[in-house]
């Protein structure tokens, strides 16, 4: 049974799912990454929201853990590629708390306009100052968006049911989807120079981080007031502060820090400055919404091997994992098969799929290609690391379709190309489920994959069969199964076998000087 670790604070539906689907799961919140770290070792999934920081350190302990998900969006706090280093998939639930965040965004704007929390405590404090609290309306104002996406995109149609005139940065969105939202795209020197109210909503990356620099809170309007309900590291907070302190930005608010969980910061006190603590994403229905997206996610992944919403492996819907997994099974094998077959170094991949296999999602076939070739050189590799270490090795990967007639119902077959040559094998499944070789170097056979096997290149002269027989007899190797295939008679032939217990070195090496061997090849699958 997967056992899966819940460490943060996450609605209980998470943990009803997981167990309703069959999951053992463990909830506990709040951590050290000490104390995650010692009994990381024993899950096959961690669900977190952002206190968990999966780090490269921490996934040095993750020995069994297959995913990481995410109930929420920015996954910022995860090494997503240690993790696919490690062959860990991590999926995050992108629209779950997406309506929440915007609420919280245009809810922080219009306290901005009010001074609502400043309003709020002089008031309890029994001051009355009802003169000292003059707001703006927002009615007619300019709201400038730095990022239209999904969060961006409903703060945008909120601000126009406002009345707001809304104008986005966001050099992703096309014309026509600024449009369909009813925004206009400007370029962000624009934005800084219009925008009476600037909200920040872009994932916090190379191009994004400090994206409200001092340089450019210079350019903004007198006046301007900032909400970021997206990441801290967006705005400088020092230049944010020197703009309020100058009197230059009329408010800012932050959901949001650069150290979180923020609880100093040089902003704190500072007036017409509003924070609260990461809440963009914290009502009962996002919360609902993302713990049980994410539960069912990582079961499917888990107990299917369906994939949504992952960020480091193409999606697999859990209705397609089970036609998918004995191709999944097939391409593995024949992976391994021209790997192992293949001495030298690998440059270019084809896989292609005919009959049935047409028909099918191609991208988990070639991920299992891939993992089953680099298993030869490699064992930390899976269908997650492999395509990264497919373009880390420089190795070309193409996919072909072919939509033929062939002597099979379904067929995959994997051409590599290395320094000496083109090699291709093919196989297709028995009886839908069982994989079968049907194809080496362009020589039919009919071979089951068995865990050991001896891979012969010979001349098609009598005799060979009875020799070969005679030199495993002599070192007590059992025969399982013995296949056949050959260009024309008296060309070349191979020879696949499968064997009981392993071949020594010396005992192929005897093989390989019988007359007439080309070749001869011990190989593993399992
Ligand atoms: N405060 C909170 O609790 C929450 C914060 N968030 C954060 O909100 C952010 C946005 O989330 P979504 O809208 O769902 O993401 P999204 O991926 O749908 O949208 C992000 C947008 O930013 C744009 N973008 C990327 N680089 C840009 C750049 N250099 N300049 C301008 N725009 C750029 C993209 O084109 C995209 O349209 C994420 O960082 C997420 O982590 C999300 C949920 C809750
Ligand atoms: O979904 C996101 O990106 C968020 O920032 C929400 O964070 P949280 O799950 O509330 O810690």
């Amino acid at each position: 049974m997967p056992k899966v670790l819940i460490s943060d604070k996450m609605s209980p539906k998470a943990a009803e799912i997981f167990r309703a689907r069959g999951i053992e799961v463990v909830e506990k919140p709040g951590l050290t990454k000490e104390e995650l770290a010692a009994i990381i070792g024993d899950y096959d999934g961690l669900a977190i929201r952002s206190s968990t920081k999966a780090t490269a350190q921490l996934l040095e302990h993750a020995t069994k853990l297959k995913v990481i998900g995410r109930a929420g969006i920015g996954v910022d706090n995860v090494d997503v590629p240690a993790a696919t280093a490690r062959g860990i998939v991590v999926m995050n639930t992108p629209f779950g708390n997406s309506i929440t965040t915007a609420e919280h965004a245009i809810a922080l704007m219009f306290a901005l306009a009010r001074q609502l929390p400043e309003a709020d405590a002089s008031t309890q404090a029994g001051k009355w100052e009802k003169n000292r609290f003059m707001g703006v309306e927002v009615t007619s104002k300019t709201l400038g968006l730095i990022g239209c996406g999904n969060i961006g995109s409903i703060v945008a149609e909120r601000g126009l049911g406002l009345k707001m005139k809304v104008v986005a940065f966001d050099p992703f969105l096309t014309p026509e989807r600024a449009q369909d939202i009813g925004v206009e795209k400007v370029t962000l020197e624009e934005l800084l120079a219009k925008a009476d109210f600037i909200t920040l909503h872009t994932p916090l990356t190379d191009s994004t981080r400090n994206i409200l620099s001092a340089e450019n809170l210079a350019k903004t309007k007198k006046g301007v007031r900032i909400i970021n309900c997206a990441r801290g590291g967006l705005i400088d907070e020092a230049a944010l502060k020197a703009g309020l302190d100058s009197g230059h930005i009329a408010g800012a608010a932050l959901d949001v820090f650069v150290e979180e969980p923020a609880t100093q910061s040089p902003l704190f006190g500072t007036p017409n400055f509003i924070s609260t603590p990461h809440l963009g994403a914290s009502t009962d229905e996002a919360q609902v919404n993302v713990a049980i997206q994410v539960a069912e996610q990582m079961s499917d992944f888990l107990l299917t091997g369906g994939v949504s919403n992952a960020l480091n492996m193409p999606s697999l819907s859990a209705e397609d994992a089970p036609k998918l997994k004995p191709y999944m099974a097939l391409a593995e094998y024949l992976g391994h098969l021209i790997g192992q077959l293949t001495g030298d170094e690998i440059r270019a991949v084809t896989v292609e799929v005919e009959g049935a296999a047409a028909q099918l999602n191609i991208k988990p076939i070639t991920g299992a290609v891939l993992a089953g070739l680099m298993r030869t050189f490699s064992d930390t590799v899976n269908m997650v690391n492999a395509p990264t270490m497919a373009r880390d090795r420089n190795i070309e990967v193409a996919e072909v379709r072919h939509e033929r007639d062939t002597d099979y119902q379904t067929l995959v077959r994997v051409k590599v190309k290395s320094a000496s040559g083109e090699r291709s094998v093919a196989g297709t499944l028995f009886g839908a489920a069982q994989p079968r070789l049907v194809e080496i170097f362009g020589i039919k056979v009919e071979a089951d994959f068995a865990n050991r096997m001896i891979f012969i290149i010979n001349e098609d002269k009598p005799g060979f069969i009875g020799r070969l027989g005679t030199k495993l007899g002599e070192v007590g190797v059992n025969i399982g199964t013995f296949h056949l295939g050959r260009r024309d008679a008296g060309a070349e032939a191979i020879l696949l076998l499968s064997i009981d217990s392993p071949v020594d070195g010396g005992t192929l090496k005897d093989i390989a000087t019988l007359p007439g061997v080309k070749t001869a090849k011990a190989l593993t699958f399992g």
